[in-house]
């Protein structure tokens, strides 16, 4: 991976960005694949659903609402994502178990850690728009991660209307 998001921002100035207050928990810390979406608060039901799927080198960004008490994703749902391929997972929201989380080879970025895990009643949005505090992520973009931050370059189909 020879790609910056540095220098890939100043090629694509109308690229979305995400800055670096994100802790990476995972094995890697530059990381890219296409977007998945999910929105969900403080319940983590459908985080498993969708990591249960193939992933395919995609890279899972979960709206969490920022918060900080629950755990969306633990070592069990990280070894899930690795298992059936995923590139990475980016949450808005926190994860528990970081040394497990250290040794499982893809990007997992959060916000913070904490002990308490989430609920388990499903609800959700899969696959929706989401409006970060910086950016909005749309499902399709091609997600590029690395220490400088998140830059997001919109998906073929789209028109490149997340560059708007
Ligand atoms: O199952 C959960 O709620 C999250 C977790 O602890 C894990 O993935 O190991």
């Amino acid at each position: 991976m020879d790609w910056r998001t540095t220098d890939l921002s100043d090629a694509h100035p109308e690229a979305e960005t995400l800055p670096m207050v994100f802790r990476s928990f995972g094995g890697k810390t530059r990381f890219q694949g296409r977007v998945r979406t999910l929105k969900v608060f403080q319940d983590n039901a459908l985080v498993r659903r969708v990591l249960e799927e193939e992933g395919r080198g995609q890279v899972l960004v979960v709206d969490g609402g920022g918060s900080l008490k629950t755990a969306l994703l633990g070592g069990n749902l990280a070894q899930l994502a690795w298992e059936r391929g995923w590139a990475g997972v980016v949450i808005h929201g926190a994860v528990r178990d970081t040394e497990e989380l250290k040794e499982v080879p893809i990007g997992i970025l959060a916000l913070a850690a904490t002990p308490r895990k989430s609920a388990k009643e499903g609800l959700g949005e899969v696959d929706v728009p989401l409006n970060l505090p910086w950016a909005r992520v749309l499902p399709g973009d091609l997600l590029l991660a690395d220490e400088d931050g998140i830059l997001l370059l919109p998906s073929p189909q789209s028109g490149g209307q997340s560059a708007g």
